[in-house]
């Protein structure tokens, strides 16, 4: 098998698992071939890892911020030497273009890694002066946090948990998607070459019972979850139980807006970066495109002459930009979402086949005459298929982009400065973009309104999510009692 790790779970610095437990079959999106074999934890497996865990955190919280920040700045310059290898391994477990992987997944978990190794050595507290009294305030670690990843982009998932919260002083337990188990173990490796304690940071496979028995665990201090609303639900329920801290990065149907001014051929490049790259498995996608009526022709016409040159093939050949999906339930899912949107009768004008060839594929549709209340507008789909909406008025495109339960993102295009940050002040999303889509520095916060979530990963307000606040009340003259 071509990426077997040597075992299926990393605690306490080395791979282990236990072999009387069934493992499930890890598969190569493109061809169906196994990859690997991987075994859900035990519960004594988990104990293992909290234990470890909760062992390496109090040495490590206990560490001046900047050797915390040397160690995760270490991690990135390795991730990054091993970038090559750490995208092909990406490729072959998630099916996504190595044109893809080779700029956007590992290498956007260094730069988390090396923002986060940077800013922990300004995580400090405050002063508050109360005459001769004064309040001051520290920002300490949860204790050990547990990640719950999605399949879309697993190492940028596992960096953009584990970066914070280690700067933060914390451990983290990181269960990765069953779908794609292989690279949070690599990140695990990376870690402890870097100079991090054995134990800081422990990788565990399993589905959703092994999710669910993390966040039950009273050592869990806090839990982040990226993954779909009804996950969402059962996570932050379960948190619930034990007043746990959550971080929740949920589904989304995100509006692009392309008002009548806007450069046609960029708001083209950015409808298709925001539909198709990753084949569409993107939580921030705009896969509401919302065109003004005047340019819809025009925007249309190019949009699908584009589309039609997209290459699917092989994830590994340098020229392919459309890979599979990630596996053939989620290729059912959307080929359901597909017909429906056809009964409903918006109209298919490209794409929306399974081709006949070996891998789970299906070439990206373009819908048009799509109304809002179909399930093309209101379903988070996840998969390549874009839905053109036309509309008329400035006010009218703002309430009825806000009209869905998501709040993930959104995105603007037009060339009037003052009508581009009046819409985006309106609209009811976590993350959006003015001329631009789905770009995701680790400068910015990320994150997301409404039923899309709670919290934000990066940028200083990651930080914020993975500590708490202790005020000292500083008393400087006596104490006075009634009696
Ligand atoms: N907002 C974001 O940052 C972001 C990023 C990527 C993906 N997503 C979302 O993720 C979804 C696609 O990913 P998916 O299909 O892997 O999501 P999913 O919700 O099916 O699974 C996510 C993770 O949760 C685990 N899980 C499932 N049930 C659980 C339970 N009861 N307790 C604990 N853990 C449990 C799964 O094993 C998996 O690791 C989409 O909805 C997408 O929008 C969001």
């Amino acid at each position: 098998m071509r990426a077997q790790p040597e075992a299926s779970h990393f605690i306490a610095g080395t791979y282990r698992h236990d072999d009387s437990v069934a493992p499930w079959a890890d598969i190569y999106p493109a061809t169906g071939e196994t990859i690997a074999e991987i075994r859900p934890a035990t519960a004594a497996e988990i104990d293992a890892a909290f234990t470890a865990a909760l062992a390496a955190q109090a040495g490590w919280a206990a560490l001046p911020p900047v050797e915390r920040g040397r160690v995760l700045r270490r991690a990135a310059d390795i991730l990054r030497a091993r970038n090559a290898e750490l995208s092909e391994l990406e490729t072959l477990d998630t099916g996504k273009p190595i044109q893809e992987t080779l700029v956007a997944d590992a290498a956007s978990g260094a730069d988390a890694l090396e923002f986060f190794g940077g800013i922990c050595t300004t995580l400090n507290g405050e002063t508050v002066q109360l005459g001769e009294d004064w309040v001051y305030t520290r920002r300490e670690p949860l204790g050990v946090c547990v990640g719950i990843g999605a399949w879309n982009y697993p190492i940028q998932i596992a960096c953009w948990k584990a970066a914070p919260a280690l700067a933060a002083g914390n451990a983290m337990i990181f269960k990765p998607s069953e779908e794609t188990p292989l690279t949070a173990l690599k990140l695990a490796e990376i870690l402890v070459e870097a100079g991090a304690p054995a134990g800081l940071f422990n990788v565990v496979q399993g589905r959703g019972d092994v999710g669910a028995a993390l966040i039950a665990d009273p050592r869990c201090a806090k839990v982040s979850l990226t993954g779909s609303v009804p996950t969402g639900r059962k996570v932050y329920a379960a948190a619930a139980e034990g007043i746990r801290h959550v971080t929740m990065e949920l589904g989304g149907k995100s509006p692009l807006i392309v008002f009548e001014d806007a450069d046609i051929d960029n708001a083209v490049s950015a409808a298709i970066n925001g539909n198709f790259y990753s084949t569409g498995q993107i939580c921030s996608n705009g896969t509401r495109v919302f065109v003004a009526k005047s340019i819809l022709p025009a925007f249309t016409e190019r949009l699908v002459e584009r589309t039609r040159t997209a290459r699917l093939g092989d994830p590994l050949d340098p020229e392919t930009n459309i890979g599979p999906m990630v596996s053939d339930t989620q290729r059912q899912k959307v080929l359901a979402a597909i017909a429906r949107g056809r009964d409903e009768g918006a109209e298919l004008l490209c794409g929306g086949e399974a081709p006949e060839m070996a891998g789970w594929y299906i070439t990206p549709a373009v819908f048009a005459g799509v109304t809002d209340n179909m399930s093309l507008a209101r379903d988070e789909i996840f998969g390549p298929v874009l839905s053109i909406l036309s509309f008329e008025e400035e006010d009218e495109v703002i309430a009825r982009a806000n009209d869905t339960d998501f709040g993930l993102a959104a995105g603007v295009f037009t060339r009037d400065l003052t009508r581009a940050h009046r819409v985006v002040s309106r609209l009811q999303a976590g993350t959006t973009w003015i001329n631009t889509y789905n770009l995701t520095p680790v400068e910015a916060p990320f994150g997301g309104m409404k039923l899309s979530g709670v919290g934000r990963e990066n940028a200083r307000a990651a930080l914020d999510h993975y500590s708490q606040i202790k005020s000292v009340y500083v008393c400087m003259g006596d104490v006075e009692a009634p009696f």
